[in-house]
């Protein structure tokens, strides 16, 4: 498979060792400094196009793989307000777009047991929840996509909790998101309930960027070829 990789950064590297080790070929390196292999004539050259930039510049990326005809894995995370508007441009041009806050399997596992656990926690209000990240410093946007995530499932099994807010809070119907952010956390993510007799809490720890780079190869092998609007959910089949 020849790959475009949209950002060379931290990512970028790590999903081009993993994908060179499987046998595909990194056709593009776009960075920065040679912002001018984003066009259509280069884009169309790859069978697949990875993008992990940043919350800036990820939704134009974007658009500028479906002017060309090309599938694109986004990774890039705080530019969610834009998605219902990629959506619909996928969609209106026929092109393939699997967008993940977080491509680690672990994590996609971890989706779904905090949604079984919001689900049990429905019917016991002596629980309250809160969430806590922690990332690296040199991370941009807080709280975290999978913060996000792991929140709106929650927000949607618990009718106690309103909404999310990203700090400590003391009133009952916001969910609290603690960031923190030290080196060299690649990504930690805990939810914790507590009630007067006792907390459960449950926690993530990826070691490395390896879980989300291999994760983000296997999405772009499965989006090789198809059209439409997936996630992680699809390609593990959860
Ligand atoms: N979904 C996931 O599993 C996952 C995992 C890790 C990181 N992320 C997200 O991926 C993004 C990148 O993370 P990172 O750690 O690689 O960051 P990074 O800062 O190391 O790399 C980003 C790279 O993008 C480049 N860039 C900036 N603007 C660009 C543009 N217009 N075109 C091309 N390249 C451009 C920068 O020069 C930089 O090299 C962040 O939003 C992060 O939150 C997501
Ligand atoms: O290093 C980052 O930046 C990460 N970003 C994603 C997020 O915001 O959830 C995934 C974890 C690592």
């Amino acid at each position: 498979m020849k790959i475009a990789l949209i950002g060379y950064g931290k990512m970028g590297k790590a999903i081009e060792a993993i994908a060179t080790a499987k046998g595909h070929t990194v056709i593009h390196r776009i960075d920065l400094n040679n912002k001018h292999l984003l066009d259509k004539e280069h884009l169309q050259q790859a069978d697949v196009a990875i993008e992990f930039t940043t919350p800036e510049t990820a939704y134009s990326n974007i658009l500028k793989c479906f002017e060309a005809n090309v599938p694109v894995v986004c990774g890039t995370t705080g530019w969610l307000e834009k998605l219902p508007d990629v959506k619909a441009r996928c969609l209106e041009k026929h092109q393939g777009f699997l967008y993940a806050s977080n491509f680690s399997i672990g994590v996609n596992i971890f989706f779904e047991i905090n949604k079984r656990l919001a689900e049990l926690m429905s019917t016991q209000p002596q629980y309250d929840v809160k969430m806590e990240e922690i990332h690296h410093t040199q991370k941009k946007d807080a709280p975290s996509g999978t913060a996000i995530t792991l929140a709106e499932h929650i927000l949607d099994k618990l009718d106690r909790k309103a909404g999310w807010v990203n700090q400590e809070s003391s009133q009952p119907q916001e969910l609290s998101i603690i960031s923190k952010r030290e080196d060299p956390a690649p990504g930690t993510h805990s939810i914790t309930y507590t009630s007067a007799i006792d907390d459960i809490t449950i926690t993530h720890t990826a070691h490395s960027r390896e879980g989300f780079a291999a994760g983000a190869v296997i999405a772009a092998e499965w989006l090789n070829g198809k059209k439409g609007i997936f996630t992680m959910k699809d390609v593990l089949s959860l």
